[in-house]
């Protein structure tokens, strides 16, 4: 039976706001730190309890307050959250490259990690004196680590520059270094802050795939991205963060929805499982369209899908409110779509000035390929259609008319022959 390797308990961190803390960039410095905390732990209460009988702590920022959960061998976590939500000071915490205000981290087992750009190197050493350092502050020989050697350059792709200080790599070569290092040399838990917003496609999806290994052969990872479908992918479950506390924690599915559901930009979204472990992300500008009937209407929809895809279409139904269709249309029909692929894209559907009587419906959406449906989701957004009285004559269209009205041209004659024949 699995067991927690991790274990996080009222964990909390406070940065004083105008003192960035120093964060050690190398791992001497963090061991370094490591050594010097019990002093900067006394140092810090001394200037809480300065700060409390001064009466204010206005400047205090916690990037962490009170957060616990656990996490079990060969668990692959995915962390959420928007930008400045605390997710790279946790894994700061769990890596030991800092320490917290209050609470505490328990980790059993050998940790790698990998994040942000250059942390875990020293600057003045070669990518070779790197690799070897590291292995070393992993506990491991230096023929294990020459039997990893080999894989860890070829993944890297920086052979050519394995002499060179890494201060004058580039910083998409040093992420590729480090993500290599931090896969390879076998930690017991592999700990990933954003690797796929630095490096091209292929890279991202090296680097996926490489945590796939590691989860695969019983190892922990722990993983945070902005690419939701890229949690989706490897992740078995997921935390949402959110101003430093647990927002949600559960299925990636369950996470996701919550986290896109939480958003303060107020985008909606759904994650729709297709296969095993693929969520795909949707996401509309608006859960609530409100217009005037024949106000231009158009929505806007972002999505992720695990693998790029080329020439993505889109559909939509608008349902009355007992459910009925009321119209449809795609873009596939019309054999609209676009070049490219890609896992990422934005679409915009203008449907004009479409005549919908007053009421409330609901738009499902469908999208997919040319050639295969994707996800469909239903229920996606609302649309509200507020003016009664769309002629502005006085009268409401009656309901009786139906969901659409319509505004056609007509041509009245007095038919002066028929009259005379009367
Ligand atoms: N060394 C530091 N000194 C002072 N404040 C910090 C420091 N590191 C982080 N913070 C603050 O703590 C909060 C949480 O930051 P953190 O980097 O953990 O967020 P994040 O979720 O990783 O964000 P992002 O998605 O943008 O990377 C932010 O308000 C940030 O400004």
């Amino acid at each position: 039976m699995s067991h927690p390797v991790i274990s996080v308990e009222n964990l909390s961190k406070a940065y004083r706001l105008g003192h960035k803390e120093e964060v050690p960039d190398t791992i001497t410095g963090a061991a370094k730190n490591i050594l010097m905390a019990p002093w900067r732990n006394f140092r810090h209460l001394r200037s809480h309890s300065i700060t409390d009988a001064e009466g204010g702590e206005d400047d205090t920022l916690w990037a962490l307050k009170d957060v616990s959960f656990e996490i079990n061998q060969g668990d692959v976590v995915g962390i959420i959250g928007r930008n400045g939500a605390g997710k790279s000071t946790l894994l700061k915490v769990l890596s030991r490259i800092t320490e917290p205000t209050s609470g505490r981290a328990v980790i059993r087992g050998r940790v790698s990690s990998l994040l942000e750009v250059g942390t875990g190197f020293h600057p003045e050493l070669s990518g070779r004196d790197n690799i070897y350092m590291n292995g070393t502050i992993l506990g491991m020989t230096k023929r294990e680590i020459d039997r990893k050697f080999d894989e860890i350059v070829d993944f890297s792709g920086v052979e050519k520059f394995l002499d060179t200080p890494t201060k004058r790599y580039s910083s998409g070569m040093q992420v590729r270094l480090a993500f290599a290092v931090a896969a390879h040399l076998e930690p017991e838990i592999l700990i990933v802050d954003e690797v796929l917003a630095v490096g091209d496609f292929d890279f991202q999806e090296k680097c996926l795939r490489k945590m796939q290994d590691v989860s695969s052969s019983g190892r922990t990872v722990i993983f945070v991205s902005h690419n939701l479908a890229a949690i989706g992918t490897l992740c078995s479950r997921a935390i949402v963060l959110s101003k430093g506390a647990i927002q949600a924690s559960g299925t990636v599915s369950d996470s996701i929805e919550e986290y896109l559901s939480g958003s303060r930009t107020k985008i909606s979204g759904h994650s729709v499982r297709c296969g095993e472990k693929q969520v795909f992300v949707v996401s509309s500008e608006e859960r609530e369209i409100h217009r005037k009937c024949e106000e231009a209407l158009s929505f806007k929809l972002q999505f992720q899908t695990p693998d790029p895809i080329e020439n993505p279409s889109c559909g939509f139904i608008i349902y009355d409110k007992s459910n009925a269709p009321v119209v449809g249309g795609s873009s596939k029909f019309q054999r609209q779509s676009s070049g490219g692929c890609s896992n990422t894209w934005k679409l915009t559907c203008d449907l004009g000035h479409l005549p919908l009587s007053p009421g409330n419906y609901t738009v499902s959406i469908w999208l997919g390929t040319l050639n295969h449906d994707l996800a469909k989701a239903a229920n996606f957004f609302d649309i509200t259609i507020d003016d009664t009285d769309p002629f502005n004559c006085g009268f409401a269209v009656p309901k009786s008319w139906g969901n659409l009205f319509w505004r056609g041209n007509w041509h009245f004659e007095a038919d002066s022959i028929a009259a005379a024949q009367k």
